[in-house]
């Protein structure tokens, strides 16, 4: 709902008028897979995900996601850290069933929903930041670089290693990424499908900080989220939203374009075959 408004008019305000109350943050009509907590000194909001084993980025947690992105807008928190309540995994990416062997129409659906995801986290109004307290591989690492700022734990893994499994990204997924690190880094990087170490993705600047845990990441966001206090927020919103532009567009230029190509490709067997083999290769581990 809110994206849609977003769509017509980028550099507007947010049009919609907001009716819930200042912290009545349910989860009302979602599945509860996210969990929303707003510290009441600081006025920041903590979204979790939490669809265990390892927060794969199914239809319902996307949904939850997106729907719990606008409720903190709505509800006038002063920013958002986005964050998991599994303490090895931050998020594992899409949901790799769903893209099996997949019924056309539920893969249509779960690739748009996917594409809101992006856009939600893009164009939310308020600063945002990720505390990576886990591993961020593929959609997992492309949701961290949608947010502002990000605070990872040590003795973890991030980045985009479609190409391993012969995957192939959209252009508004690497420009994600590419809006955080340096093209020739994120060309390297996404054609070797590499996973970066904690100590790594600093090094590139994939992260902007390590902290040793949970808390100190929260509080490291929230640091962040604080330097904003002498922007005004509505030209915060409409600066973020400008400097965003290019890369929204690009999606919302051709949305319907995006969702054909991805979906002609997942059905192509060199995909299949490559999912095939990691999904396997994921049991083996065991
Ligand atoms: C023009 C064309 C343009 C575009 C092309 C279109 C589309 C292409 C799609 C490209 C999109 C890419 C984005 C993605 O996000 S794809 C997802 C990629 N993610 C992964 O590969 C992560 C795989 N998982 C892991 O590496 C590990 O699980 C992880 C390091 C996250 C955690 O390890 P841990 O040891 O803690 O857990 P596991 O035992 O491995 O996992 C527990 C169970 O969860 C299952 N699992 C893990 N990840 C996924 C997943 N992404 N989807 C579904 N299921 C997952 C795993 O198999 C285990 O299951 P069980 O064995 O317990 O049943």
């Amino acid at each position: 709902m809110l994206r849609n408004s977003l769509i017509g008019s980028l550099r507007q305000i947010k049009p919609i008028l907001c009716s819930q109350s200042l912290r009545s943050l349910s989860n009302g009509a979602n599945s509860g897979l996210t969990t929303i907590e707003v510290d009441d000194k600081s006025g920041i909001a903590t979204l979790s995900m939490n669809l265990p084993p390892v927060n794969t980025l199914t239809l319902n947690l996307m949904h939850d996601l997106i729907d719990s992105i606008n409720q903190i807008e709505c509800n006038k928190s002063r920013g958002l850290i986005l964050t998991s309540s599994n303490d090895k995994v931050f998020s594992a990416g899409l949901d790799l069933k769903e893209l099996y062997k997949p019924d056309q129409e539920r893969l249509k659906e779960f690739w748009t929903i996917f594409q809101d995801l992006w856009l939600a986290l893009h164009l939310c109004g308020i600063p945002t930041a990720a505390a990576i307290n886990g591993h961020a591989p593929a959609a997992g690492c492309i949701m961290a670089t949608a947010c502002e700022y990000r605070v990872m734990l040590p003795d973890f893994v991030i980045g985009v290693h479609a190409t391993r499994f012969s995957f192939l990204v959209s252009k508004w997924m690497m420009l994600s990424y590419q809006s955080v690190l340096p093209r020739r880094i994120v060309e390297r990087a996404l054609n070797q499908g590499k996973l970066f170490s904690t100590q790594e993705a600093l090094e590139v600047g994939l992260i902007d900080e390590v902290a040793g845990s949970k808390k100190e990441a929260l509080a490291q966001c929230a640091a962040f989220i604080g330097t904003f206090d002498k922007a005004n927020p509505i030209a915060r919103t409409l600066t973020k939203r400008m400097c965003r532009d290019s890369d929204v567009t690009e999606l919302l230029r051709d949305r319907a374009g995006d969702l054909r190509a991805c979906v002609d490709y997942i059905n192509t067997p060199l995909f299949q075959e490559g999912l095939s083999a990691h999904l396997e290769g994921l049991k083996e581990k065991k």
